[in-house]
C-alpha cells in the first residue's frame, strides 16, 4: 500500500493515519470538520490535501450512523481502489449500503478491537492497534485485492486480524464491549449523589469497574443505537441475573435457616460463575488466560519511583508481565502490583528487597 485516505480524522482515524504515516504510506485525511483534518496533520499523520487520484485504501472511520452515506459517496466519486470502516457495529452499515444501491465489491466493513475513553485526533495514538484483534468480515461478493489491502493495514497498525461474519460480530461486542459499557456507567451512576464520605473509601475495585463509564456518550450512544437488539438481549441475561442476586441477599436477611441457606446458595452460585467467565478473558496479545504472581510493592508518590523499581525488576532479569497501582486516598505512596510468571516471583521479591524496597507479598 502507497498511498491511504482517512475519511473521519478523530481517535480511530488518525490513530490508523498515525501508523501508515509512520510505516511510509502517504496518507491524505479528510474530515466533515476541516479544523479536525488539520490537527491530525499537525500531528504527523498525513496530509489534508486531498489527493489528485484515486488512493490504494480508504478508511472511513466516522461514527455508525454516518458510515453508509459517507461510503456511498466515496465509491461513486472514485476516491480508491478499495474501501473500509472501522465502525463498531457491522450488519447495520452492511444492510444500509446495500439499500443504497452501492456495488459492495470494494468494500470491507472491520472493526479494530481497540480504543480510548477520550475523542478526537488529539486522543490518538500510533500504537493503539499493537497486539489487538481487528475483526474483517469478508462476504462472497469481497474482492481478494480488498481483503488483502484490509490484512496489510492490519499488519501495518500491528494488529491481529480476525475474521467474523458481520452478525456474529455484532452479537460478540455486544457481549464483550457494549453491555460492559453500560453496565459501567451504571455502577459509576450510584456514585453521582453518594455522600463524599463514602466516595473517599473508593478502592481499586470500584475504579476498574468504572474506567470505561468517563467514555464520550456520544459515542456510545451512536455505538448502542447502532446495535441494540444484541445489546438488549445480554442486559436481559445480566437482569435475570440481577432479579435473581437481590431475591438471594433478601433471603439472607431471613430469620429462617433454610432461606438463608437458599441465599447463600445463589451468591454463590453468581461468584462462582463470574469466576468462570473471568478465567475465559484471554492474556496479553490475545494468549491463553495467564496466571501470574503479584508481587506488590509500596512506592512514594514522586519522580522517578517507578523507573527505579523497573530497573531494579531488569537487574534481577524478570520480565514484569503486567503492572497495576493502587493509590492511597490523600496519601504521597501508592501500592504497585507487579504481574510476573509464577517461577520469577520468589527472586524479583528477595532483589526488590535487597535493594531497600519495601515488599508485602
Ligand atoms: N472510540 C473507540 O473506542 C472506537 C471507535 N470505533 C469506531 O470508529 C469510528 C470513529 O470513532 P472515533 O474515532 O472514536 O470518533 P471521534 O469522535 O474521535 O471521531 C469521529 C470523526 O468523524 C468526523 N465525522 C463525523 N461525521 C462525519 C462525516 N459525515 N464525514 C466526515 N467526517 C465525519 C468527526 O468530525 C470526527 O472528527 C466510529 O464508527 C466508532 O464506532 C472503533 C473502535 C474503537
Ligand atoms: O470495549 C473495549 O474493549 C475497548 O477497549 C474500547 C472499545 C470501544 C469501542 C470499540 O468499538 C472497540 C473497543
Amino acid at each position: 500500500m502507497r498511498t491511504a485516505l482517512v475519511i473521519g480524522t478523530g481517535l480511530i482515524g488518525t490513530s490508523a493515519a498515525l501508523a501508515l504515516a509512520g510505516r511510509g504510506v502517504r496518507v491524505h485525511l479528510m474530515d466533515h470538520d476541516p479544523a479536525q483534518a488539520r490537527t491530525a496533520a499537525a500531528r504527523g499523520a498525513g496530509t489534508d490535501q486531498a489527493p489528485d487520484g484515486p488512493v490504494d485504501l480508504a478508511i472511513v472511520a466516522v461514527p455508525p450512523a454516518h458510515v453508509a452515506a459517507t461510503l456511498d459517496g466515496a465509491i461513486r466519486g472514485g476516491l480508491a481502489r478499495a474501501y473500509l470502516d472501522v465502525a463498531s457495529v457491522k450488519g447495520g452499515p452492511r444492510r444500509e449500503l446495500e439499500a443504497l444501491g452501492c456495488d459492495l465489491s470494494g468494500y470491507l466493513g472491520t472493526h479494530p478491537m481497540a480504543g480510548r475513553e477520550r475523542s478526537g485526533p488529539m486522543a490518538a495514538i500510533a500504537d493503539l492497534f499493537e497486539g489487538r484483534p481487528w475483526v474483517l468480515t469478508p462476504t462472497r461478493e469481497t474482492d481478494t485485492e480488498v481483503l488483502n489491502l484490509a490484512l496489510e493495514l492490519v499488519a501495518l497498525c500491528r494488529a491481529v486480524p480476525v475474521v467474523m461474519d458481520a452478525d456474529a460480530h455484532d452479537r460478540a461486542v455486544a457481549l464483550v464491549s457494549h453491555t460492559p459499557q453500560l453496565i459501567s456507567s451504571m455502577v459509576a451512576a450510584r456514585l453521582r449523589g453518594a455522600d463524599d464520605t463514602a466516595v473517599r473509601l473508593c478502592g481499586q475495585g470500584i475504579r476498574d469497574v468504572t474506567r470505561i463509564a468517563a467514555s464520550d456518550p456520544r459515542m456510545w450512544l451512536d455505538i448502542l443505537s447502532a446495535n441494540p437488539g444484541p445489546v438488549a438481549d445480554v442486559l436481559a441475561g445480566v437482569a435475570a441475573d440481577l432479579d435473581e442476586t437481590v431475591r438471594a441477599l433478601r433471603a439472607l436477611e431471613s430469620a429462617d435457616e433454610d432461606k438463608r441457606a437458599g441465599g447463600v446458595a445463589g451468591i454463590e452460585d453468581v461468584l462462582r460463575r463470574g469466576n468462570d467467565g473471568r478465567a475465559r478473558v484471554p492474556g496479553k496479545h490475545g494468549a491463553a488466560p495467564a496466571t501470574y504472581e503479584t508481587v506488590i510493592v509500596l512506592i512514594g508518590d514522586q519522580p522517578g519511583e517507578l523507573a527505579r523499581i523497573f530497573a531494579d525488576a531488569g537487574r534481577a532479569g524478570v520480565n514484569i508481565e503486567d503492572v497495576r497501582i493502587e493509590h492511597a486516598t490523600g496519601q504521597q505512596s501508592g501500592l504497585i502490583q507487579l504481574m510476573v510468571e509464577p517461577s520469577a516471583a520468589a527472586a524479583l521479591a528477595a532483589t526488590l528487597r535487597d535493594r531497600g524496597w519495601a515488599v508485602r507479598q
